[in-house]
């Protein structure tokens, strides 16, 4: 299979973001496409002698990452994880991130809050200057779901119930998610300080001050914002 350009700089963050991880850790891993490039990293270091132990942020990455021999615990007995290595959708260079886009925000984030050292690794294409232009993900309890839909709009977003091939989509704990168009986001942490009291929201893909380092590759250079 031909490997695309935005391939090749996920590949490149994915490997300068392994190093960091040490015999003996408890190792985060994030779900999506630039996550699994580290997880596959991870699976030949393992095979190689490496000792870890792994928490999954998704039932997708927990069955990859047991595919490729890592053992993995579970996260909600962990009162710490050592280092994460995780995806994103935006991030700025103040370390503020959207997450989500692939439905597994909560997870991910309780693993980013039980972090030590919370690494997002990222090509080029989802650094910017401003949050916002990828909706933000909202995780909802089923019963709760027009009225979150509801505080969406009052709250100044344009919000979607999110499908996919033609159907709900239902995230791995079982809930729906709203994807929520807040436009360019001017204070972030106000905006998920909002959110985070809306009843019945389990989650939404605004982290802050959550995210030690993202190493972004250019394709030429691996470049670090903390
Ligand atoms: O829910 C999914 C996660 O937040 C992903 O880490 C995020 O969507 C980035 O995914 P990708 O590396 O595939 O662009």
């Amino acid at each position: 299979m031909e490997t695309t350009h935005q391939d090749a700089e996920k590949l490149a963050a994915a490997k300068a973001a392994v190093k960091f991880v040490k015999d003996g850790d408890i190792v985060g891993l994030g779900t999506g496409s630039t996550a699994t490039f580290a997880i596959q990293e991870l699976g030949i270091m393992v095979k190689n002698g490496l000792k870890i132990k792994a928490a999954a942020s998704s039932i997708h990455t927990e069955k990859l990452a047991k595919s490729l021999g890592i053992e993995v615990l579970s996260l909600g007995e962990l009162s710490f994880i050592d280092i994460s290595i995780d995806g994103a959708d935006e991030f700025t260079e103040s370390l503020d991130l959207i997450k989500g886009g692939g439905g597994a925000l909560f997870r991910e984030k309780i693993m980013a809050s039980l972090s030590k050292n919370s690494i997002i690794v990222t090509d080029a294409s989802k650094k910017v200057k401003k949050l916002g232009a990828f909706k933000v993900p909202v995780e909802v309890v089923p019963q709760a779901y027009q009225y979150v839909f509801n505080q969406m709009l009052i709250l100044g977003g344009k919000a979607v119930q999110r499908i996919k091939d033609n159907e709900v989509f239902i995230t791995d704990n079982g809930n729906f998610i709203i994807d929520a168009d807040f436009g360019l986001i001017d204070d972030p942490a106000k905006l998920a300080s909002a959110l985070n009291q809306v009843d019945g929201l389990l989650a939404h893909g605004i982290f802050i001050n959550l995210t030690s380092k993202v190493m972004m590759s250019t394709g030429d250079q691996i470049m670090v914002f903390e």
